[in-house]
């Protein structure tokens, strides 16, 4: 045996040794005082949640049966009673009768938009070849229960827990989880010290430092899902990178960020809604389901009827999140600093500057509400797309009210056939191309003509160079700008599964990072959001998309006479 192993051998019995005559004591300190720090915080106390029973899932069990409905009915008479003073009742029979917006069933794509998933709704509109019959696998009526995930997938047990909401409760949060993740580092340390670093199945010796154990990885995963807010939206961000990226037990444990939030408790909704829609809110309501539909970072979404019988959903943002981004971030970034996370030189400083932007921007409901608004009636001529009506009088800076949209979330339509996942695919390649020529983003074109002069020059003027590039980062750059030009280079279907572009860009990655002169332009983290947000869609789903005919019918159908001239200039 190497001296080596043998010294490391000893260092572990010292260190058992230690731990047993004091160990368990120090443990049982610290564990309290994060205890402490994190009740503070308003993060432990969490109560384990049941999901609903599902309808039409036949009698409840004996000990179930007295369960109470999460749905509170509102009577017309007692309009302005306190929605917690209603008896729970179960639903009257006129709101089992299906409703016009549950005829067509949608995928959502984690946008405001949704796909229609129903082919023979559109056929007419898909791209060739041809479309097959429809998919016989049902697709669900109601949405899937909060917290679904696939098979294989790690499952969190639900909590409700009240959402930090002052600067104190948040910046406590974080300090809680820095003193978690140091306690992790020390256990994984001592693991290494006694058992050897983890070696991959590949047989290759981890290369990840003791922080970013699987443990402390899932710790980060949960406080995220207990802080909400700017804090776990960064991590729903980081949670859709692929491995080239993020190293593999982060990618895992931040599945649990899908999977949605902890749930917010009723008295702090109804504070919410009490102040954003006036104490009487429940009088504009034929009923609200306190058992909420989603748990997103930023808001809650629960399904409501309103007094005409209109199915509708309202999101209801987290309290104080809005006024924490700020601190939020800095405090995500702090964490990703001290673990690594993020590989070097990657403008973490732009990209979060960028994020606090938009997260400012998808706080302001009355902003969001006027884009869905003017979203549906770009969307409104193009087949298979529906966007969600809003619902003015239950709106608010913090509360947006719109009409339901059945639909199932777009990671499970990796489960339905082939021909649904790539029409699903190109409904969503469509989409985002649509709205990246709306941005002016013509370097997609020359990307993929294969045209290196074209990029290089425009990539100039979106200010992605500076000019002075030596030409190892200029080849570096117009190899990625390829790269991603590849889905569009060739007429036919891409199978976006087969030919992993995220892979053999991140490879261009490191010259990249040595030779760039200049961040990119601040829009482009957001176009860069888009386009490899659908690419990885596609690729998570296993798509094949006919990508180029897509990107040439919107290219040769743009009206860029249309206030656009300067993009015509740089397309040509
Ligand atoms: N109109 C709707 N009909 C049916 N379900 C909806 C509707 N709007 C939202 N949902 C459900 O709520 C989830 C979250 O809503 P949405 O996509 O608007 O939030 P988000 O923008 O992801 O939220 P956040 O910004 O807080 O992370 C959706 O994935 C969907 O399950």
């Amino acid at each position: 045996m190497a001296s080596r192993d043998l010294r490391r051998l000893l260092d572990g019995v010292a260190l058992v040794a230690r731990e047993a005559t004091r160990g368990t004591s120090l443990r049982d300190v610290l564990r309290s005082a994060l205890l402490a720090t994190t009740d503070l915080a308003g993060l432990t106390r969490g109560t384990p949640r049941r999901p609903p029973h599902p309808p039409g899932a036949g009698p409840l069990p004996a000990t179930e049966s007295s369960r109470p409905s999460s749905v509170v009915y509102f009577s017309h008479d007692e309009a302005t009673a306190s929605p917690q003073d209603h008896a729970l009742e179960r639903p009257p029979p006129a709101q089992e009768a299906p409703h016009p917006a549950r005829t067509q069933e949608t995928v959502r794509t984690g946008t405001t938009a949704s796909v229609a998933a129903e082919p023979a709704a559109v056929a007419a509109d898909r791209p060739e070849p041809a479309a097959p019959p429809p998919d016989p696998s049902p697709l669900p009526q109601q949405a899937p229960p909060l917290a679904s995930a696939a098979p294989g997938e790690k499952r969190r047990r639900l909590r409700e827990r009240k959402v930090p909401s002052t600067p104190f409760t948040r910046a406590l949060g974080f300090a809680g989880l820095g003193a978690g993740l140091a306690w992790g580092t020390v256990q994984e340390s001592a693991r290494r010290v006694m058992y050897g670093t983890p070696v991959d199945t590949e047989g290759k010796r981890s290369a990840l430092s003791p922080f970013l154990s699987d443990q402390n990885a899932e710790r980060v995963a949960l406080a995220l899902c207990r802080m909400r807010g700017a804090a776990l939206k960064v991590g729903q961000m980081l949670s859709i990178q692929d491995e080239s990226l993020v190293p593999p037990p982060v990618l895992a444990a931040l599945d649990i960020v899908r999977q949605g939030a902890d749930v917010m408790p009723r008295k702090q909704l109804n504070s919410v809604l009490d102040a954003e829609l006036g104490p009487d809110w429940s009088s504009r309501l034929r009923s609200f389901d306190y058992e909420p539909l989603a748990a997103a970072s930023i808001g809650q979404v629960h399904r409501a009827v309103l007094k005409d019988g209109s199915d509708v959903v309202m999101k209801i943002q987290y309290p104080g999140v809005a006024d924490s981004i700020e601190s939020d971030i800095e405090n995500v970034r702090l964490l990703l600093t001290y673990t690594n996370l993020i590989p070097k030189g990657l403008f973490l400083d732009r990209a979060m500057k960028v994020a606090k932007q938009e997260l400012a921007r998808e706080c302001d409901y009355v902003l969001e509400a006027s884009n869905q608004k003017r979203y549906k009636e770009l969307l409104c001529d193009s087949d298979g797309y529906n966007v969600p009506k809003v619902i003015d009088q239950l709106s608010s800076r913090k509360v947006l009210t719109s009409e339901f949209v059945p639909g199932i979330p777009i990671d499970k339509v990796a489960q339905l056939s082939q021909e649904t996942r790539n029409y699903v695919g190109c409904k969503l390649l469509e989409l985002t191309i649509k709205e990246l020529f709306v941005f002016r983003f013509m370097q997609v074109v020359a990307c993929a003509n294969r045209d290196r002069t074209g990029v290089l020059e425009m990539s100039r003027r979106l200010g992605f160079l500076t000019g002075e590039e030596p030409e190892v980062m200029l080849d570096a750059h117009v190899q990625a700008a390829f790269i991603v030009g590849v889905p569009f280079s060739k007429p036919g279907g891409h199978d976006f599964r087969a030919n992993n572009i995220t892979h053999s860009v991140s490879n261009l990655g490191a010259t990249m990072l040595k030779h760039r002169l200049t961040p990119p332009p601040d829009e482009v983290y957001s176009l860069h959001r888009k386009l490899s947000g659908a690419f990885l869609a596609c690729i998570k789903i296993g798509a094949v998309v006919p990508c180029r005919e897509i990107l040439f019918q919107v290219y040769e159908q743009y009206n860029f006479s249309d206030g656009h001239s300067d993009v015509e200039s740089s397309a040509g």
